[in-house]
C-alpha cells in the first residue's frame, strides 16, 4: 500500500528528529517496559505479604519501577521536545526553499497568509509527529502488552477481555475520523483568517483613508464562527470518545475481574494474579492514553496535508544549459499564457532584436507584464517557448539566466539591509565605486548619499517615496544588467526630468543590451527603436511609435496617462 503525500512528509519529517528520536524510542520502551511490569511486581508483593515469599525484595524491586517510571519520564518529555523541535526546523526550511522555487505561481496559487500561516504554524504542527509517532507505537505496546500479561496470568481472563475488543476498536474508528476532519477544517480557516490579515495590512492606507476599520476587521475575523464549530468538533469528539470510553471500560474490568474472581475460588489464581489483573485489564483497554496520542497525530495529519499541497506544487525546473555568445535576441514562439477568462496571450509570436531598445505599450490588462515576465522566465508559456540567442530558457541553467537577464519592477521590494545590500542584490560582491556609478545613473546616488550612513543607512529605518524606491531598484537592474535588461513599468513614479535622464542611461552606458521597457508613457514609446503594441491577446501591431501613432486605437492606449503626463503633438506622424 503507498502512503499518502501527507503521511510520507509526517514520516520524513519524524525521521529529521534525527538522534533525539532515537532517544525518545529508548526512553520509551524503558517507560513501556516499566509500566508493564509494575503490576506483575505488585501482585507478587502481595503475595509475598500474604505469605509465599520475600517481601524486602518485591518491595525494592517496586521501588525502583517506581523511580525509573518518574525519572525516564521527565526524560522522556525532554528529548521528544528536541526531536520536534528538529523536524519542524527541517520542515519549515523545505517548505520555504519549495515556496521560494515556485516563484510566482505561489502567490498565484495561495496567498501570502495562507502561506505563512502554513510555514509557521501548520509546519510546527507537522513536527510534533516526530516524538508524536513514537509515543503513539509506544502507546499501544502496554495495552498489548497487558492483553499477553492477562493471557499468562489465565487465558479465560484474556478470552474475557478480546470479546469486548471490537467495540474498542469501533469507538477508536470513528474518534479518528471525526477528529481528522475536524482539524482539517480548523487549519484551513486559520489560514483564510491569516490570509484576510495580511491582505489588510498590505491595503492598510485605503483603509485608513477609507475609514473603514471596523468592516475590515469584521471582514478579516468573519472566519471565526467556523473556527469555533471546527474546535466544537474536536471537542465533541474527545468528549464522545471519553464517555464511551468511560461506559466501555468498567464493563470489561468488571467482567474481567469477574473470571478472575472465579479463578480465584477455583484455585487457579492467587490474590496477587487478581490485584495484577485488576491493573492490566484497566492499561489493556487504555484507551485514554493512546487517544490523547492519536488526537495529536490526527491534528500533525492534518496540518501535514496543508504543508505537503504546498510541497506537491511543482516547482520551476530549470535546464544545464549555457548561453552562446550573442546580442540578447529574445524570440517568442507560439506563446500562450491562459488566464481565470481565456487565454491572456494567444498563440503570441515575436522578436525582440538584440540590443534593441523596444517599447512594449498597450492597454491596461493587455499582458505586458505577463509578456516581460516570460522574457526572463519569471513565468512560464502554457504553450510555446521563448528563446534567448537561440536556446529555450527552459534549457538554461537558473544562474546562467538569472546572470543574462536582469529586471527592474514598478514597485520594486528592496531586499537587503542596507542600500548598499538593496543595490548589489543577486550581484555577486560589486564594489562601492561601481554601486555609486550605477546609482548615479538611477539618479539614486544623491539622496542616499545624504542620508546619515550613506549607502551603509539601514533600508527598513528609511522611509521611500515611490519613485525614490523605484530608483534604488532601477540601480540594483543596472548593477545586475546582463545581455537582457527588462524595465516593468519603472517611470510609472518618476517626474519627467529624471525618467529623461534615465532614458538617456539606457541609451547610453546600456545601449549594448537588449532593453524590452514596458511603458505607458508615450515619450519612452518615442525614444524606443521599436514598439511592440500589445492587445486583444497578440501583438496588434510593431514599428515606430510615430508610424504607429496615426492609429487611433494606439493612441488609445496611452490617453490617460499621456494627456496628463507627457505633452503629446497629435497628427499623422508627429507624436512626442
Ligand atoms: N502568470 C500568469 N498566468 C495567467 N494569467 C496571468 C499571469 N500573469 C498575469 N496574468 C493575467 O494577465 C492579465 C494581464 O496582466 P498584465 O499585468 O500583464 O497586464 P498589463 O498589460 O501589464 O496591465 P497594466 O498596464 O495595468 O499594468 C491580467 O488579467 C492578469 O491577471
Amino acid at each position: 500500500m503507498s502512503l499518502r503525500a501527507p503521511d510520507r512528509l509526517l514520516l520524513a519529517s519524524a525521521r529529521r528528529g534525527g538522534v533525539w528520536v532515537g532517544v525518545t524510542v529508548l526512553t520509551s520502551l524503558l517507560l513501556t517496559g516499566a509500566t508493564l511490569a509494575l503490576p506483575a511486581v505488585m501482585g507478587r508483593t502481595l503475595d509475598a505479604v500474604l505469605g509465599h515469599g520475600d517481601v524486602a525484595r518485591w518491595l525494592a524491586l517496586s521501588g525502583v519501577l517506581v523511580f525509573v517510571l518518574v525519572a525516564v519520564d521527565a526524560v522522556d518529555d525532554l528529548v521528544g521536545q528536541a526531536a520536534e523541535a528538529r523536524s519542524t526546523a527541517w520542515l519549515r526550511h523545505t517548505l520555504l526553499r519549495h515556496v521560494l522555487a515556485l516563484g510566482t505561481r505561489a502567490t498565484r496559487r495561495f496567498t501570502p497568509g495562507d502561506l505563512v500561516s502554513r510555514l509557521v504554524g501548520n509546519s510546527a504542527r507537522t513536527g510534533d509527529a516526530a516524538s508524536g509517532l513514537v509515543w503513539i507505537v509506544m502507546g499501544v505496546v502496554p495495552p498489548l502488552g497487558a492483553i499477553v500479561a492477562l493471557a499468562l496470568i489465565d487465558y479465560w481472563l484474556c478470552l474475557t477481555f478480546l470479546a469486548g475488543m471490537p467495540i474498542l476498536v469501533l469507538l477508536v474508528r470513528a474518534f479518528l475520523r471525526d477528529i481528522s476532519d475536524a482539524g482539517e477544517g480548523y487549519f484551513r480557516v486559520q489560514g483564510t483568517i491569516a490570509a484576510r490579515l495580511v491582505d489588510a495590512l498590505g491595503g492598510i492606507r485605503t483603509i485608513t483613508a477609507a475609514g473603514t476599520l471596523d468592516r475590515e476587521a469584521q471582514r478579516v475575523l468573519a472566519p471565526l464562527p467556523e473556527v469555533h464549530r471546527h474546535g466544537l468538533g474536536m471537542w465533541n469528539a474527545l468528549a464522545r470518545i471519553s464517555a464511551r470510553g468511560d461506559l466501555v471500560v468498567p464493563l470489561l474490568v468488571v467482567a474481567v475481574l469477574a473470571v478472575a474472581g472465579l479463578g480465584l475460588t477455583q484455585g487457579r489464581i492467587t490474590p496477587g494474579e487478581v490485584l495484577a489483573a485488576s491493573e492490566y485489564v484497566i492499561m489493556a483497554a487504555g484507551i485514554g492514553g493512546v487517544m490523547s496520542s492519536l488526537n495529536e497525530l490526527a491534528q500533525a495529519r492534518a496540518a501535514a496535508a496543508r504543508v505537503a499541497e504546498v510541497i506537491a506544487e511543482p516547482a520551476m525546473a530549470y535546464g544545464s544549459e549555457r548561453l552562446p555568445e550573442g546580442p540578447g535576441r529574445l524570440q517568442f514562439r507560439g506563446v500562450t499564457v491562459q488566464g481565470a477568462d481565456g487565454p491572456v496571450l494567444n498563440d503570441l509570436d515575436l522578436t525582440i532584436p538584440g540590443g534593441a531598445l523596444v517599447a512594449v505599450v498597450g492597454r491596461s490588462g493587455a499582458g505586458k507584464s505577463l509578456l516581460a515576465a516570460l522574457a526572463g522566465r519569471l513565468v512560464d508559456p502554457d504553450e510555446g517557448e521563448v528563446l534567448l540567442d537561440g536556446v529555450p530558457l527552459r534549457r538554461l541553467a537558473r544562474e546562467e539566466l538569472r546572470r543574462a537577464v536582469a529586471y527592474g519592477f514598478e514597485r520594486p521590494v528592496l531586499l537587503g539591509e542596507t542600500f548598499a545590500d538593496a543595490i548589489g542584490f543577486g550581484s555577486g560582491s560589486p564594489s562601492p565605486g561601481e554601486l555609486a556609478a550605477r546609482a548615479r545613473a538611477a539618479r539614486a546616488d544623491g539622496f542616499i548619499r545624504r542620508m546619515p550612513a550613506g549607502y551603509a543607512s539601514r533600508v527598513a529605518d528609511t522611509p521611500l517615496s515611490g519613485g525614490e524606491a523605484q530608483r534604488v531598484g532601477l540601480a540594483r537592474a543596472f548593477v545586475q544588467a546582463g545581455r537582457v535588461l527588462i524595465l516593468d513599468d519603472v517611470a510609472a513614479s518618476l517626474d519627467t526630468v529624471t525618467e529623461h535622464h534615465i532614458s538617456q542611461v539606457l541609451t547610453g552606458a546600456l545601449a549594448d543590451r537588449t532593453r524590452l521597457i514596458v511603458t505607458h508613457r508615450a515619450s519612452t514609446a518615442d525614444r524606443a527603436e521599436l514598439v511592440v503594441w500589445l492587445a486583444d491577446g497578440g501583438v496588434r501591431g510593431r514599428g515606430t511609435h510615430r508610424g504607429l501613432w496615426a492609429d487611433p486605437e494606439y493612441r488609445a492606449a496611452f490617453q490617460p496617462l499621456s494627456v496628463t503626463r507627457t505633452p503629446v503633438r497629435t497628427g499623422a506622424g508627429g507624436a512626442r
